[in-house]
Protein backbone atom coordinates (compact mmCIF):
# COMPACT_ATOMS: atom_id res chain seq x y z
CA UNK A 1 0.00 0.00 0.00
CA UNK A 2 3.27 2.19 0.07
CA UNK A 3 1.99 3.03 -3.61
CA UNK A 4 -0.92 5.14 -2.45
CA UNK A 5 -1.38 7.60 0.17
CA UNK A 6 -4.34 7.96 1.66
CA UNK A 7 -6.29 11.39 1.85
CA UNK A 8 -8.99 11.85 3.79
CA UNK A 9 -11.65 9.30 5.26
CA UNK A 10 -15.02 9.44 2.93
CA UNK A 11 -16.99 6.86 4.89
CA UNK A 12 -17.23 4.53 7.78
CA UNK A 13 -19.49 1.52 6.99
CA UNK A 14 -20.06 -1.84 8.24
CA UNK A 15 -17.17 -3.69 6.70
CA UNK A 16 -14.54 -1.24 5.85
CA UNK A 17 -13.54 2.44 5.79
CA UNK A 18 -13.18 4.16 2.40
CA UNK A 19 -10.36 6.80 2.13
CA UNK A 20 -9.66 9.11 -0.85
CA UNK A 21 -5.72 7.97 -2.21
CA UNK A 22 -3.70 8.99 -4.39
CA UNK A 23 -1.53 6.68 -6.55
CA UNK A 24 2.13 8.37 -5.66
CA UNK A 25 2.88 7.05 -9.01
CA UNK A 26 0.46 7.95 -11.69
CA UNK A 27 -1.49 10.54 -9.77
CA UNK A 28 -4.41 8.75 -9.79
CA UNK A 29 -7.79 9.78 -7.07
CA UNK A 30 -8.62 6.50 -6.06
CA UNK A 31 -11.22 5.02 -3.31
CA UNK A 32 -9.47 2.81 -0.79
CA UNK A 33 -11.53 0.66 1.65
CA UNK A 34 -9.54 -0.98 4.16
CA UNK A 35 -12.00 -3.76 5.41
CA UNK A 36 -12.43 -4.49 8.93
CA UNK A 37 -11.44 -7.95 9.61
CA UNK A 38 -8.28 -9.36 9.31
CA UNK A 39 -7.47 -11.96 6.45
CA UNK A 40 -4.66 -14.34 6.97
CA UNK A 41 -5.37 -16.34 3.74
CA UNK A 42 -5.54 -14.88 0.14
CA UNK A 43 -8.24 -17.62 -0.93
CA UNK A 44 -10.87 -15.99 1.63
CA UNK A 45 -10.10 -12.67 0.34
CA UNK A 46 -10.68 -13.89 -3.77
CA UNK A 47 -13.59 -15.72 -2.30
CA UNK A 48 -15.32 -12.36 -1.15
CA UNK A 49 -18.37 -11.53 -2.27
CA UNK A 50 -17.11 -8.17 -3.21
CA UNK A 51 -14.67 -9.54 -5.01
CA UNK A 52 -15.85 -12.10 -6.93
CA UNK A 53 -19.03 -10.33 -7.80
CA UNK A 54 -17.59 -6.86 -8.90
CA UNK A 55 -14.77 -8.80 -11.19
CA UNK A 56 -17.22 -10.64 -13.19
CA UNK A 57 -19.15 -6.92 -13.96
CA UNK A 58 -18.03 -4.33 -15.79
CA UNK A 59 -20.34 -1.19 -16.64
CA UNK A 60 -20.35 2.38 -16.64
CA UNK A 61 -22.66 2.44 -14.06
CA UNK A 62 -21.67 -0.46 -11.90
CA UNK A 63 -18.19 0.72 -9.60
CA UNK A 64 -14.59 -0.49 -11.04
CA UNK A 65 -12.93 -2.42 -8.66
CA UNK A 66 -9.26 -1.69 -9.76
CA UNK A 67 -6.94 -4.17 -7.61
CA UNK A 68 -7.16 -6.06 -4.51
CA UNK A 69 -4.13 -5.68 -1.78
CA UNK A 70 -3.76 -7.83 1.09
CA UNK A 71 -0.89 -6.23 3.38
CA UNK A 72 0.01 -7.37 7.11
CA UNK A 73 -2.97 -9.57 7.11
CA UNK A 74 -5.15 -7.03 6.32
CA UNK A 75 -7.37 -6.35 2.89
CA UNK A 76 -7.49 -3.31 0.89
CA UNK A 77 -9.80 -2.59 -2.21
CA UNK A 78 -8.69 -0.03 -4.37
CA UNK A 79 -11.51 0.95 -6.40
CA UNK A 80 -12.28 4.12 -8.89
CA UNK A 81 -12.98 7.32 -7.52
CA UNK A 82 -16.27 9.05 -7.16
CA UNK A 83 -17.21 12.30 -5.61
CA UNK A 84 -20.52 11.73 -3.82
CA UNK A 85 -22.81 9.32 -2.78
CA UNK A 86 -26.20 10.29 -3.60
CA UNK A 87 -27.26 10.43 0.64
CA UNK A 88 -25.13 13.63 0.44
CA UNK A 89 -26.20 14.97 -3.18
CA UNK A 90 -29.78 14.82 -1.65
CA UNK A 91 -28.93 16.24 1.90
CA UNK A 92 -26.54 19.28 0.38
CA UNK A 93 -29.65 20.09 -2.15
CA UNK A 94 -31.25 23.21 -1.55
CA UNK A 95 -33.87 23.00 -4.12
CA UNK A 96 -35.81 19.88 -6.13
CA UNK A 97 -33.96 17.61 -8.77
CA UNK A 98 -36.39 18.44 -11.84
CA UNK A 99 -37.42 15.38 -13.27
CA UNK A 100 -35.62 15.01 -16.46
CA UNK A 101 -32.15 15.15 -13.64
CA UNK A 102 -33.85 12.46 -11.79
CA UNK A 103 -34.62 10.52 -15.33
CA UNK A 104 -31.14 10.68 -16.16
CA UNK A 105 -30.07 9.27 -12.54
CA UNK A 106 -32.61 6.47 -12.26
CA UNK A 107 -31.64 5.48 -16.11
CA UNK A 108 -27.82 4.85 -15.21
CA UNK A 109 -29.08 2.96 -12.19
CA UNK A 110 -31.75 0.44 -14.07
CA UNK A 111 -29.05 0.16 -16.49
CA UNK A 112 -26.33 -0.57 -14.30
CA UNK A 113 -28.72 -3.08 -12.05
CA UNK A 114 -29.65 -4.93 -15.34
CA UNK A 115 -26.34 -5.91 -16.29
CA UNK A 116 -25.64 -7.04 -12.56
CA UNK A 117 -29.09 -9.12 -12.53
CA UNK A 118 -28.37 -10.31 -16.16
CA UNK A 119 -24.66 -11.39 -14.86
CA UNK A 120 -26.69 -13.57 -12.11
CA UNK A 121 -26.09 -11.28 -9.05
CA UNK A 122 -28.52 -9.26 -7.03
CA UNK A 123 -27.03 -6.07 -4.81
CA UNK A 124 -29.30 -6.55 -1.48
CA UNK A 125 -28.50 -3.30 -0.16
CA UNK A 126 -29.31 -0.45 -2.24
CA UNK A 127 -29.52 2.83 -1.01
CA UNK A 128 -28.45 6.31 -1.54
CA UNK A 129 -25.24 5.87 0.41
CA UNK A 130 -24.33 3.07 -1.94
CA UNK A 131 -24.86 4.97 -5.50
CA UNK A 132 -21.98 6.95 -6.00
CA UNK A 133 -22.02 10.61 -8.60
CA UNK A 134 -18.99 12.51 -10.49
CA UNK A 135 -21.37 15.12 -12.34
CA UNK A 136 -24.34 13.30 -14.05
CA UNK A 137 -22.82 9.88 -13.61
CA UNK A 138 -24.07 7.70 -11.31
CA UNK A 139 -22.77 4.00 -10.51
CA UNK A 140 -24.00 0.83 -8.00
CA UNK A 141 -21.48 0.29 -5.48
CA UNK A 142 -20.96 -1.78 -2.32
CA UNK A 143 -21.04 -5.05 -3.75
CA UNK A 144 -20.51 -6.24 -0.17
CA UNK A 145 -23.63 -8.27 0.10
CA UNK A 146 -24.22 -9.21 -3.29
CA UNK A 147 -25.81 -12.52 -3.74
CA UNK A 148 -25.33 -15.11 -6.80
CA UNK A 149 -28.56 -15.44 -8.94
CA UNK A 150 -27.94 -19.50 -8.61
CA UNK A 151 -27.25 -19.66 -5.26
CA UNK A 152 -29.38 -21.81 -3.41
CA UNK A 153 -32.41 -20.17 -0.81
CA UNK A 154 -32.51 -19.71 2.04
CA UNK A 155 -31.05 -16.27 1.80
CA UNK A 156 -30.23 -16.24 5.61
CA UNK A 157 -27.15 -13.88 6.29
CA UNK A 158 -28.99 -10.34 5.78
CA UNK A 159 -27.70 -7.07 6.02
CA UNK A 160 -29.27 -4.10 5.16
CA UNK A 161 -30.39 -0.40 5.63
CA UNK A 162 -34.36 -0.80 7.00
CA UNK A 163 -35.55 2.13 4.67
CA UNK A 164 -34.80 0.16 1.80
CA UNK A 165 -36.00 -3.28 2.69
CA UNK A 166 -38.11 -5.20 0.90
CA UNK A 167 -41.81 -6.24 2.38
CA UNK A 168 -40.11 -10.02 1.75
CA UNK A 169 -37.21 -9.39 3.50
CA UNK A 170 -39.04 -7.81 6.72
CA UNK A 171 -41.88 -10.18 6.61
CA UNK A 172 -38.30 -13.19 6.74
CA UNK A 173 -38.91 -14.40 3.52
CA UNK A 174 -36.06 -16.71 2.92
CA UNK A 175 -36.38 -17.18 -0.94
CA UNK A 176 -36.41 -13.68 -1.81
CA UNK A 177 -35.39 -12.65 -5.68
CA UNK A 178 -33.45 -9.66 -7.86
CA UNK A 179 -37.36 -7.89 -6.94
CA UNK A 180 -35.70 -6.90 -3.83
CA UNK A 181 -33.51 -4.65 -5.35
CA UNK A 182 -36.54 -3.10 -7.53
CA UNK A 183 -38.12 -2.05 -4.28
CA UNK A 184 -35.19 -0.26 -3.40
CA UNK A 185 -34.93 1.58 -6.71
CA UNK A 186 -38.84 2.78 -6.33
CA UNK A 187 -37.82 4.34 -2.24
CA UNK A 188 -34.91 5.60 -3.62
CA UNK A 189 -36.43 7.47 -6.82
CA UNK A 190 -39.48 8.35 -4.91
CA UNK A 191 -36.79 10.16 -2.25
CA UNK A 192 -35.43 11.79 -5.06
CA UNK A 193 -38.58 13.59 -5.40
CA UNK A 194 -39.10 14.40 -2.05
CA UNK A 195 -35.42 14.82 -0.56
CA UNK A 196 -36.80 12.91 2.24
CA UNK A 197 -37.30 9.16 2.73
CA UNK A 198 -40.38 7.57 2.16
CA UNK A 199 -40.34 4.54 4.25
CA UNK A 200 -38.93 5.97 7.53
CA UNK A 201 -39.04 2.73 9.58
CA UNK A 202 -37.83 3.53 13.21
CA UNK A 203 -37.56 -0.37 13.96
CA UNK A 204 -38.71 -3.07 11.61
CA UNK A 205 -42.77 -2.66 12.95
CA UNK A 206 -42.38 0.46 12.32
CA UNK A 207 -41.16 -0.07 8.75
CA UNK A 208 -43.55 -2.32 7.68
CA UNK A 209 -46.01 0.10 9.23
CA UNK A 210 -45.09 2.83 7.30
CA UNK A 211 -45.48 0.94 4.38
CA UNK A 212 -48.90 -0.11 5.05
CA UNK A 213 -49.88 3.62 5.30
CA UNK A 214 -48.29 4.26 1.87
CA UNK A 215 -49.42 1.20 -0.19
CA UNK A 216 -52.36 -0.09 2.38
CA UNK A 217 -52.62 -3.41 3.59
CA UNK A 218 -50.91 -6.01 1.93
CA UNK A 219 -52.24 -9.18 0.17
CA UNK A 220 -51.07 -11.81 3.28
CA UNK A 221 -51.49 -14.84 0.65
CA UNK A 222 -48.41 -13.25 -1.02
CA UNK A 223 -46.94 -13.64 2.12
CA UNK A 224 -47.22 -17.17 3.82
CA UNK A 225 -44.56 -17.27 5.37
CA UNK A 226 -45.63 -13.55 7.09
CA UNK A 227 -48.52 -15.53 9.05
CA UNK A 228 -46.99 -15.83 12.85
CA UNK A 229 -45.32 -12.42 12.12
CA UNK A 230 -48.13 -10.79 11.68
CA UNK A 231 -49.72 -12.32 14.32
CA UNK A 232 -47.14 -11.38 16.22
CA UNK A 233 -47.30 -7.70 15.79
CA UNK A 234 -50.84 -7.61 16.10
CA UNK A 235 -51.42 -4.75 14.17
CA UNK A 236 -54.81 -5.22 11.49
CA UNK A 237 -53.74 -4.40 8.79
CA UNK A 238 -56.60 -4.69 6.84
CA UNK A 239 -58.04 -1.57 8.26
CA UNK A 240 -55.82 0.38 6.44
CA UNK A 241 -56.25 1.95 2.99
CA UNK A 242 -53.69 3.00 0.68
CA UNK A 243 -52.67 6.63 0.61
CA UNK A 244 -52.55 8.84 -3.04
CA UNK A 245 -48.72 8.92 -4.08
CA UNK A 246 -49.63 11.27 -6.39
CA UNK A 247 -50.32 13.59 -2.67
CA UNK A 248 -47.01 11.85 -0.88
CA UNK A 249 -44.77 12.37 -4.26
CA UNK A 250 -46.67 16.33 -5.30
CA UNK A 251 -43.41 16.86 -7.57
CA UNK A 252 -43.44 13.89 -9.73
CA UNK A 253 -45.23 13.31 -13.02
CA UNK A 254 -47.85 10.45 -13.33
CA UNK A 255 -45.72 8.55 -15.18
CA UNK A 256 -43.22 8.58 -12.28
CA UNK A 257 -45.92 8.14 -10.13
CA UNK A 258 -47.23 5.13 -11.70
CA UNK A 259 -42.93 3.84 -12.07
CA UNK A 260 -43.08 4.31 -8.08
CA UNK A 261 -46.08 2.37 -7.15
CA UNK A 262 -45.06 -0.42 -9.42
CA UNK A 263 -41.37 -0.88 -8.27
CA UNK A 264 -43.01 -0.81 -4.21
CA UNK A 265 -45.71 -3.61 -4.81
CA UNK A 266 -46.10 -5.72 -2.27
CA UNK A 267 -45.81 -8.66 -5.17
CA UNK A 268 -42.11 -8.83 -5.87
CA UNK A 269 -43.88 -10.91 -9.08
CA UNK A 270 -45.71 -7.78 -9.77
CA UNK A 271 -42.70 -5.34 -9.44
CA UNK A 272 -41.12 -5.01 -12.80
CA UNK A 273 -37.59 -5.64 -13.60
CA UNK A 274 -34.88 -3.51 -14.51
CA UNK A 275 -34.92 -3.88 -18.24
CA UNK A 276 -38.66 -3.52 -17.90
CA UNK A 277 -38.23 -0.46 -16.01
CA UNK A 278 -36.41 1.21 -18.42
CA UNK A 279 -39.30 0.30 -20.91
CA UNK A 280 -41.77 2.51 -18.44
CA UNK A 281 -43.23 5.61 -19.83
CA UNK A 282 -41.64 7.16 -17.52
CA UNK A 283 -38.43 7.30 -19.68
CA UNK A 284 -40.31 8.57 -22.65
CA UNK A 285 -40.16 11.93 -22.01
CA UNK A 286 -41.95 13.20 -25.11
CA UNK A 287 -45.04 11.77 -22.94
CA UNK A 288 -44.58 13.06 -19.23
CA UNK A 289 -46.30 15.54 -18.41
CA UNK A 290 -44.61 17.84 -15.84
CA UNK A 291 -46.56 19.10 -12.79
CA UNK A 292 -46.01 22.38 -11.01
CA UNK A 293 -42.81 21.78 -8.77
CA UNK A 294 -43.67 21.77 -5.16
CA UNK A 295 -40.76 23.05 -2.99
CA UNK A 296 -40.09 19.71 -0.96
CA UNK A 297 -38.81 21.52 1.91
CA UNK A 298 -42.23 23.47 2.64
CA UNK A 299 -44.41 21.38 5.14
CA UNK A 300 -41.93 18.46 5.14
CA UNK A 301 -39.73 17.58 7.65
CA UNK A 302 -36.28 18.82 7.18
CA UNK A 303 -34.42 16.04 5.67
CA UNK A 304 -33.06 13.41 7.69
CA UNK A 305 -30.03 13.64 8.80
CA UNK A 306 -29.85 10.93 10.76
CA UNK A 307 -29.81 7.45 9.29
CA UNK A 308 -31.45 4.21 10.45
CA UNK A 309 -28.79 2.09 12.40
CA UNK A 310 -27.58 -1.23 10.37
CA UNK A 311 -28.95 -4.13 11.65
CA UNK A 312 -27.83 -7.34 11.91
CA UNK A 313 -30.10 -10.43 12.10
CA UNK A 314 -28.29 -12.39 13.95
CA UNK A 315 -30.41 -15.60 13.96
CA UNK A 316 -29.57 -14.88 10.57
CA UNK A 317 -25.89 -15.06 10.35
CA UNK A 318 -24.15 -18.22 9.00
CA UNK A 319 -20.42 -18.55 9.66
CA UNK A 320 -19.10 -17.55 6.48
CA UNK A 321 -15.99 -15.88 6.29
CA UNK A 322 -17.05 -13.56 3.63
CA UNK A 323 -20.23 -12.32 5.77
CA UNK A 324 -20.30 -8.97 7.39
CA UNK A 325 -20.44 -9.99 10.39
CA UNK A 326 -16.77 -10.30 10.71
CA UNK A 327 -16.95 -6.32 10.78
CA UNK A 328 -18.22 -6.79 14.06
CA UNK A 329 -14.61 -8.21 15.33
CA UNK A 330 -13.37 -4.62 16.16
CA UNK A 331 -16.84 -4.17 17.87
CA UNK A 332 -15.41 -6.78 20.86
CA UNK A 333 -11.77 -6.37 20.31
CA UNK A 334 -10.84 -3.11 19.55
CA UNK A 335 -7.54 -3.06 19.65
CA UNK A 336 -5.32 -4.45 16.75
CA UNK A 337 -2.74 -5.96 18.71
CA UNK A 338 0.04 -7.93 16.93
CA UNK A 339 -1.44 -10.88 18.31
CA UNK A 340 -4.06 -10.23 15.63
CA UNK A 341 -0.96 -10.54 12.87
CA UNK A 342 -1.40 -13.95 13.56
CA UNK A 343 1.97 -16.06 14.56
CA UNK A 344 2.38 -17.16 10.60
CA UNK A 345 3.72 -13.34 9.83
CA UNK A 346 7.08 -13.00 9.48
CA UNK A 347 9.15 -10.23 11.77
CA UNK A 348 11.29 -9.41 8.31
CA UNK A 349 10.06 -7.75 5.55
CA UNK A 350 8.28 -10.01 3.08
CA UNK A 351 6.20 -9.38 -0.28
CA UNK A 352 4.57 -12.23 -2.04
CA UNK A 353 3.06 -11.11 -5.16
CA UNK A 354 0.25 -12.88 -7.21
CA UNK A 355 -0.96 -12.21 -10.45
CA UNK A 356 -4.60 -12.75 -11.35
CA UNK A 357 -5.27 -12.73 -14.75
CA UNK A 358 -8.72 -13.85 -14.59
CA UNK A 359 -9.56 -10.57 -13.05
CA UNK A 360 -11.71 -9.51 -16.68
CA UNK A 361 -11.80 -6.10 -18.03
CA UNK A 362 -8.19 -5.22 -16.15
CA UNK A 363 -6.02 -6.33 -18.27
CA UNK A 364 -3.22 -3.82 -17.95
CA UNK A 365 -3.72 -4.40 -14.18
CA UNK A 366 -2.12 -6.28 -11.65
CA UNK A 367 -3.75 -7.65 -9.13
CA UNK A 368 -2.02 -8.82 -5.99
CA UNK A 369 -1.94 -10.02 -3.04
CA UNK A 370 1.21 -8.88 -1.08
CA UNK A 371 2.25 -9.78 2.69
CA UNK A 372 4.54 -7.59 4.37
CA UNK A 373 5.97 -7.38 8.08
CA UNK A 374 3.79 -6.00 10.77
CA UNK A 375 5.65 -2.76 9.76
CA UNK A 376 2.20 -0.59 9.08
CA UNK A 377 4.32 1.70 6.29
CA UNK A 378 2.70 4.83 7.61
CA UNK A 379 -0.98 3.44 6.69
CA UNK A 380 -3.47 5.53 9.10
CA UNK A 381 -5.55 2.68 11.23
CA UNK A 382 -8.49 4.28 12.53
CA UNK A 383 -9.02 1.72 15.23
CA UNK A 384 -12.64 3.23 16.49
CA UNK A 385 -13.22 1.96 19.99
CA UNK A 386 -16.60 3.99 19.05
CA UNK A 387 -17.72 1.04 16.62
CA UNK A 388 -19.68 -0.85 18.31
CA UNK A 389 -22.14 2.12 18.45
CA UNK A 390 -23.14 0.94 14.70
CA UNK A 391 -24.54 -2.18 16.37
CA UNK A 392 -26.13 -0.71 19.21
CA UNK A 393 -29.49 -2.36 19.74
CA UNK A 394 -32.75 -0.69 19.86
CA UNK A 395 -33.75 -1.25 23.04
CA UNK A 396 -37.15 0.39 22.92
CA UNK A 397 -39.64 0.97 19.93
CA UNK A 398 -41.77 4.20 19.86
CA UNK A 399 -45.55 3.29 20.24
CA UNK A 400 -46.99 2.38 17.00
CA UNK A 401 -50.09 4.10 15.37
CA UNK A 402 -52.95 1.43 14.79
CA UNK A 403 -55.65 2.78 12.15
CA UNK A 404 -58.82 3.28 13.65
CA UNK A 405 -61.88 3.62 11.48
CA UNK A 406 -61.94 7.31 12.71
CA UNK A 407 -58.73 7.69 11.63
CA UNK A 408 -55.61 7.15 13.35
CA UNK A 409 -54.65 6.79 17.17
CA UNK A 410 -51.75 5.55 19.09
CA UNK A 411 -51.68 2.80 20.90
CA UNK A 412 -48.69 1.12 22.48
CA UNK A 413 -47.71 -2.55 20.89
CA UNK A 414 -45.44 -4.33 22.79
CA UNK A 415 -42.08 -2.78 21.98
CA UNK A 416 -39.77 -4.36 20.04
CA UNK A 417 -41.37 -7.41 19.63
CA UNK A 418 -40.37 -8.32 16.12
CA UNK A 419 -37.04 -6.81 16.58
CA UNK A 420 -36.22 -7.86 19.83
CA UNK A 421 -33.72 -10.63 18.72
CA UNK A 422 -31.88 -8.03 16.68
CA UNK A 423 -28.89 -6.36 17.22
CA UNK A 424 -26.39 -8.11 19.56
CA UNK A 425 -22.73 -7.95 19.46
CA UNK A 426 -21.71 -11.57 20.63
CA UNK A 427 -22.91 -14.93 19.16
CA UNK A 428 -21.43 -15.37 16.11
CA UNK A 429 -18.00 -14.69 16.58
CA UNK A 430 -15.35 -17.38 17.28
CA UNK A 431 -12.39 -16.14 19.56
CA UNK A 432 -10.66 -18.70 17.30
CA UNK A 433 -10.76 -16.39 14.13
CA UNK A 434 -7.72 -14.07 15.68
CA UNK A 435 -5.22 -16.62 15.99
N1 LIG B 1 -15.39 4.41 -4.92
C1 LIG B 1 -15.76 5.30 -4.03
N2 LIG B 1 -15.54 6.62 -4.24
C2 LIG B 1 -15.92 7.53 -3.32
N3 LIG B 1 -16.53 7.24 -2.16
C3 LIG B 1 -16.76 5.95 -1.89
C4 LIG B 1 -16.39 4.91 -2.80
N4 LIG B 1 -16.77 3.73 -2.27
C5 LIG B 1 -17.35 4.01 -1.09
N5 LIG B 1 -17.35 5.34 -0.85
C6 LIG B 1 -17.90 6.03 0.33
O1 LIG B 1 -17.73 5.23 1.49
C7 LIG B 1 -19.01 4.87 2.04
C8 LIG B 1 -18.95 3.44 2.58
O2 LIG B 1 -18.57 2.57 1.53
P1 LIG B 1 -19.14 1.10 1.41
O3 LIG B 1 -20.64 1.20 1.33
O4 LIG B 1 -18.47 0.40 0.29
O5 LIG B 1 -18.67 0.48 2.79
P2 LIG B 1 -19.39 -0.63 3.64
O6 LIG B 1 -18.53 -0.90 4.81
O7 LIG B 1 -19.68 -1.82 2.78
O8 LIG B 1 -20.70 0.15 3.99
P3 LIG B 1 -22.15 -0.34 4.45
O9 LIG B 1 -22.16 -0.17 5.92
O10 LIG B 1 -23.06 0.64 3.74
O11 LIG B 1 -22.34 -1.74 3.97
C9 LIG B 1 -20.00 5.06 0.89
O12 LIG B 1 -21.29 5.38 1.35
C10 LIG B 1 -19.39 6.22 0.13
O13 LIG B 1 -19.80 7.45 0.67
Amino acid sequence: MDRYKLLKELGDGTCGTVYKAVNRESYEIVAVKKMKRKYYFWEECVNLREVKSLRRMSHPNIIKLKEVVRENNELFFIFEYMEYNLYQLMKERHRPFSEQEIRNLLTQVLQGLTHMHRNGYFHRDLKPENLLVTNDVIKIADFGLARELSSMPPYTDYVSTRWYRAPEVLLKSSTYTPAIDMWAVGAVLAELFNLCPIFPGESETDQLYKICCILGAPDWTVFPEAKNITQLINISYSEILPANLSEIIPNASWEAVDLIRQLCSWDPLKRPTAEQALQHPFFHVALSVPRPIHDPFQNKPEYTKSKPNLELNLWDFDSKPDDCFLGLTLAVNPGVSDLEMGPSVPGSARQDIYFCSSFQDHPQQSVFWSLFSPCRNGVPHPVDPSLSLSFSSITQQPPIAVPHSGGFGLAALQPGILDGPLLTVSSPLQPSHYL
